[in-house]
């Protein structure tokens, strides 16, 4: 097989949305089917991948869940091997966790556990979530694991550090698209028109509220706008804006609340600039709860079993359509450190290569440790 670093660097140069990660697919594919077969039990699910490397004397099934999809960035890191998808990116680490399944995954083709290991390539987690229908498919339902890890890369880490804790370790996450219908016209009329952009601008400043005004100031929220489209021309009035955002909360009775003031909100604007208003929430993902057993004696083994840093860091605002499996298969997630100064969505994320081996290590010692019996 090629070295790790390769890989990555090759998975890096085909991005792809979600459902959309056909090369990603056909990629993994090949690698796999290089690997000794004797243990392995390979399915595609759409776009996702199960390999199954059937244990000795499988008791249980331990399982390891990468994603797969890029985001809609254009590059900027200035890599050699940038992607090769104009205007996607793998700008959350994708890249990254797929390599480290594929090094756990060569090692335990040829070193079969006592129990089976399950490795879960899943597509969509930036949108709209492969985890839940994934989650429960039949395939999933047949091979149902005991128990579940995953991980993801933290740029504010250094290589050699992991961080995570018990419990609650990221948010519920909603997305948020709201459609603004107005009447357009000529820029010398607006008396005749019905102005998207003002009513737009309006709802953007009003939703900031929610957070200072609404949610208990010792609770976490976030409600964020990232994207506004509107109108055609800069002398003609705008007929539509439609704003792109997503909602972040540390419970879901919180998100029930965030969610209600935008529908009051929205419907104010409507009323107040005689405009239709659509909101769509899209796609929400559960938040990821660590159980609390396995997450202290994964941190043990970490701390005593390895070189790396263990850090018991705070829950993140960040979302994961991992949640979904952690509510019906006991696990956890942790940061792996990847000490690079742009963040994770950003046009330069240059996470370092080095912490690939590390969690491949580390994963290979805690696997084996968990899938062996004396
Ligand atoms: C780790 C990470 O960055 N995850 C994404 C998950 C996206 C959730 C959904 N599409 C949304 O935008 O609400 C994140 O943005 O946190």
């Amino acid at each position: 097989m090629k070295p790790l670093t390769d890989i990555r660097k090759d998975l890096h140069q085909i991005p792809e949305l979600g459902f959309q990660e056909f090369k990603t697919q056909r990629y993994l594919l090949d690698l796999i089917s290089s690997f000794p077969s004797d243990h392995l039990e390979v399915t595609t699910w759409e776009t996702g991948i199960f390999v199954k490397v059937k244990g000795k004397d499988p008791k249980k099934t331990l399982a390891y869940r990468t994603d797969m999809d890029g985001l809609p960035i254009k590059e900027e890191t200035g890599y050699e091997f940038a992607s090769i998808h104009e205007g996607m990116m793998h700008a959350c680490g994708h890249d990254i966790h797929m390599t480290i399944a594929i090094g756990l995954l060569s090692h335990f083709a040829q070193h079969p556990l006592d129990d089976n290991l399950l490795f879960i390539f899943q597509p969509a987690e930036e949108g709209p979530g492969g985890a839940l229908p994934m989650r429960e498919s039949e395939l999933f339902q047949s091979l149902q694991p005991d128990q579940i890890t995953a991980l993801h890369i933290a740029p504010e880490y250094p290589v050699g550090t992991i961080a995570l804790k018990e419990g609650l370790l990221f948010a519920n996450t909603s997305e948020l698209f709201i459609d603004l219908i107005g009447k357009g016209g000529h820029a010398a009329y607006p008396h005749l028109s019905n102005d998207m952009v003002v009513a737009g601008s309006h709802l953007v400043t009003q939703l900031q509220t929610i957070i200072s005004r609404n949610i208990d100031p010792l609770d976490s929220a976030v409600v964020t706008i990232g994207k506004i489209t509107g109108g055609t021309k800069q002398n003609i009035i705008a007929e539509q804006a439609r704003l792109e955002g997503t909602i972040r909360t540390l419970s879901q009775e919180a998100m029930e609340k965030v969610k209600k003031r935008i529908e009051s909100l929205v419907e104010g604007i409507s009323n107040g600039f005689d405009c239709e208003a659509v909101i769509d929430y899209g796609s929400n993902y559960r938040q990821v709860d660590n159980e609390p057993i396995l997450t202290r004696e994964f941190m043990e083994f970490a701390s005593n079993e390895s070189n790396l840093t263990v850090v018991e860091c705070k829950e993140a605002m960040t979302g994961e359509d991992y949640g979904y499996f952690l509510e019906k298969v006991p696990g956890f997630m942790f940061w792996l450190g990847v000490d690079t100064p742009y963040g994770l969505h950003h046009s330069r994320l240059t996470p370092q290569e080095g912490a690939i081996q590390s969690a491949v290590d580390l994963l290979t010692k805690y696997f084996t440790f968990k899938g062996t019996r004396n």
